[in-house]
């Protein structure tokens, strides 16, 4: 298990997972590298996470030539993705490679850049659509998105989230890389979350960016710039 726990954080330190945002942090990496390795990441996270959060079980399997034991995960089909748009799609997309069956749901929400950042550090967040699966009380809730930067994202798409849900069996936050004030943020906010981050990094500059990142993952990964 390559998942280590870091105060209010659980960091993922597979080797391909820091290869992979190595090559996504790279400013030569371009729009089509970039989305692949955010889909590359989103299935080792996945793969991790199965790994690390979700149990097994012994079961009888006859193969074509005996009976024998084999060894299965547990819960596969009690998984619950939500992919926070837009940055999150091509992450989400991996990680339904790990989860195929997983239920999913979609929450629209942008930073509105143009207000700024206010004095304690917060962005004012817009949400434009939210369609959520039903969440029971067996399901394993991932909400992905590859960037934690204030937290506030992350804060407004989960009351979304447990305004619908409040018993399920884990609820995972899953970013490729975090801020320390965003991990802060969300884990005063949503104690009952578990945050999963490939990285912490340093810090965040005037607005709002995570330093030293990888830019703006919507944008590189869409075009938009
Ligand atoms: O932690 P925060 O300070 O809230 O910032 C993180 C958010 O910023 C990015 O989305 P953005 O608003 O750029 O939207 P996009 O995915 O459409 O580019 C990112 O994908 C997160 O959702
Ligand atoms: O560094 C950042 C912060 C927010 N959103 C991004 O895409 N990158
Ligand atoms: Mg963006």
């Amino acid at each position: 298990m390559t998942i280590e726990d870091r105060d209010n954080a659980y960091l993922i330190t597979h080797a391909l997972a820091t290869d992979t945002l190595s090559r996504l942090r790279d400013v030569e990496t371009e729009q089509v590298a970039f989305r692949k390795g955010l889909v590359k990441l989103g299935r080792i996270c996945g793969y991790e996470i199965i790994d690390g959060a979700m149990e097994t079980e012994y079961v009888p399997v006859q193969t074509p030539l005996e009976e024998t034991t084999g060894e299965r995960v547990k819960g596969l089909d009690d998984v619950v993705i939500i992919n926070v748009l837009r940055a999150a799609t091509p992450f989400v997309e991996g990680l339904l490679k790990a989860f195929p069956r997983a239920k999913q749901g979609v929450i629209s929400a942008g930073r509105d850049e143009e207000a700024g950042m206010t004095a304690d550090g917060e962005f004012p967040i817009t949400i434009d659509y939210v369609k959520l699966p039903e969440i029971s009380p067996d399901d394993t809730v991932i909400v992905a998105d590859p960037m934690l930067a204030t937290g506030s994202t992350m804060v407004a798409v989960l009351d979304h989230v447990l305004a619908e849900a409040d018993d399920f069996e884990d609820l995972f936050v899953l970013s490729a890389v975090s801020a320390p004030d965003g991990l802060v943020r969300v884990s005063e906010a949503v104690p009952e979350a578990d945050l999963l981050t490939v990285a912490i990094d340093d810090r965040l500059d005037d607005e709002g960016f995570i330093v030293p990142g990888l830019g703006d993952a919507g944008d590189r990964a869409f075009r938009t710039v």
